[in-house]
């Protein structure tokens, strides 16, 4: 992790009608980092995000990825960015191939690189046996490695990650976060949303969100200290107690 910022937030807002989904929410994020973004359900994680990633204008506020305006240069912010949610990252009736080849196309990569990667990539995950298989006949801890070497397949400078770990065991999960890992390894950021307090731990540092606005942010070791708690699960606890919004 280096001193170097590449996502710079001041005061974003974004508003729904009358409704403030995020309030003025101000943070850097250093390269490198892995940078854990937390917050009950309905938080405004999701919104938030949606604004980096240059898929939804702010209301009022600045920000920057990867040194780009999110309200003038989403299209190159989209070009620096890898993206993978639990919700959507694969097509479940393309095979492994097909799937790593599809996207590899959309991100940019030419025909040498899309090869050179693709192999490395199915060597890596130790998925050469599946290579014709299906994805959507993977375990889903599988599916889960594979989207998301996927959506750094194209050497982002930052990867968004948005739940992507949901329904699996926890040394499933571990594996995941290898990846993870390797990633910043390789100077990539990671900008992670989870509702897992073991997650939240390997983070570098965590914001947590309560009803649009960042009520915390700092190293998981510093807001155990802060809380005089032992578990992220319990800092959670009692900064999203508050919490007034639910869940869609
Ligand atoms: N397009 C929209 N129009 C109106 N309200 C919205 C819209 N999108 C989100 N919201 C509201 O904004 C708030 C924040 O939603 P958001 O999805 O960002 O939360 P979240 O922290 O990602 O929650 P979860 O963990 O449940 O996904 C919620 O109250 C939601 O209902």
């Amino acid at each position: 992790m280096t001193q170097e910022k590449v996502i710079s937030v001041n005061r974003l807002t974004k508003k729904f009608g009358d409704f403030i989904a995020v309030n003025e929410i101000t943070f850097d994020v250093y390269k490198g980092e892995i940078f854990g973004f937390l917050g009950a359900n309905g938080a405004g994680k999701t919104t938030a995000m949606k604004m980096l990633c240059g898929l939804s204008k702010p209301s009022s506020g600045q920000a920057e990825v990867a040194g780009f305006d999110v309200y003038k240069h989403t299209e190159k912010i989209k070009s620096k960015i890898g993206y993978m949610s639990q919700k959507f990252s694969l097509y479940e009736d393309l095979t492994v191939k097909e799937n790593i080849t599809f996207f590899g196309g959309i991100y940019g990569l030419g025909n040498k690189e899309l090869k050179r990667q693709t192999e490395y990539l199915i060597e890596t995950l130790g998925l050469q046996s599946e290579t014709n298989k299906l994805v959507g006949d993977l375990p889903l801890g599988w599916k889960q490695k594979l989207a998301f070497s996927v959506a750094v397949i194209h050497k982002p400078s930052i990867v968004f990650l948005d739940e992507p770990t949901g329904g699996v065991d926890p040394i499933t999960r571990r594996q995941f976060w290898d990846l993870i890992y390797q990633a910043t390894q390789n100077g990539i950021t990671v900008f992670v949303t989870t509702h897992y307090m073991d997650e939240a731990e390997y983070c570098n540092r965590i914001s947590m969100m309560v009803d649009g606005v960042i009520a915390a942010l700092d190293t998981p070791a510093n807001l155990k200290g802060k809380h005089n708690v032992e578990t992220m699960d319990e800092v959670f606890y009692y900064l999203a107690r508050t919490a007034k919004r639910k869940s869609d």
